[in-house]
């Protein structure tokens, strides 16, 4: 089953209580934490999160585009989100640190910039809940999706399968009508998307459409036979 992440990236972040509930029915709300270091743009950080979870009944998909996710991934748990998100080019120990985010209750999730390749995480994919390949450059909502990263998408999803893995495949970035199914045929089982959802004039209706275009295209693509 495919699972639908809104990017609050999109939303109106003066009422992101009422945003958030736009969007009830979404599988995760995606919170996109920038802090103009790994990335040129800047959102927000820790106390935001904590309002937000007490906001919300939607479990929060924190996107950490953030320097030393060692040191502040941690603290996400705490502020509570449901999953953690670090960049495998920041973090300065990714096992370590995926041991942490699960000991402390969240799913942990690594996300790959558009350069950079899966092959050498191989080894460490059992130790991750999701695995997010980014479609766009990070930093920017409303960009277009990135077709290059359709092989990439390809790769993990035949590394997650030829280990038996559990592990959540996610997109983020352009994802749309016209591109979730290419995403979906490629592998990919979570999607994010923000200026999809938040763009439509009815943003729970741009959910239901998105699941259903993911989810019929998941049913008959070879990757999901014995899932
Ligand atoms: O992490 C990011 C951008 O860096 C994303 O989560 C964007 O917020 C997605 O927005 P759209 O491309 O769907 O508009
Ligand atoms: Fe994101």
């Amino acid at each position: 089953m495919a699972q639908i992440n809104p990017s609050i990236l999109s939303a109106d972040f003066a009422r992101l209580a009422e945003e958030a509930k736009a969007v009830e029915g979404a599988d995760w709300l995606h919170v996109d934490v920038m802090d103009n270091h790994f990335v040129p743009n800047l959102t927000l950080g820790v106390p935001v999160v904590e309002s937000l979870s007490r906001a919300t009944g939607t479990p929060l998909d924190c996107h950490l585009m953030i320097e030393d996710p060692d040191r502040w991934a941690p603290q996400y748990v705490e502020a509570g989100a449901g999953s953690v998100t670090f960049h495998a080019e920041a973090a300065a120990a990714p096992v370590r640190l995926a041991r942490e985010i699960r000991a402390k209750g969240a799913r942990a999730a690594m996300a790959l910039k558009p350069a950079t390749p899966v092959e050498p995480y191989e080894d460490l994919l059992p130790e991750l809940d999701m695995l997010l390949v980014m479609t766009v450059e990070p930093g920017f909502g409303g960009q277009a999706f990135l077709d290059i990263m359709l092989p990439k998408i390809r790769r993990t999803r035949e590394l997650i399968n030829k280990h038996g893995l559990e592990l959540w495949l996610q997109v983020d970035g352009g994802v749309s009508e016209s591109t979730i199914e290419r995403c979906a045929e490629a592998g990919a089982d979570v999607f994010v998307a923000g200026s999809a959802v938040y763009g439509a004039e009815d943003p729970a209706q741009a959910v239901r459409t998105l699941r259903r275009q993911a989810d019929r295209t998941i049913a008959s693509a070879p990757w999901a036979c014995n899932h």
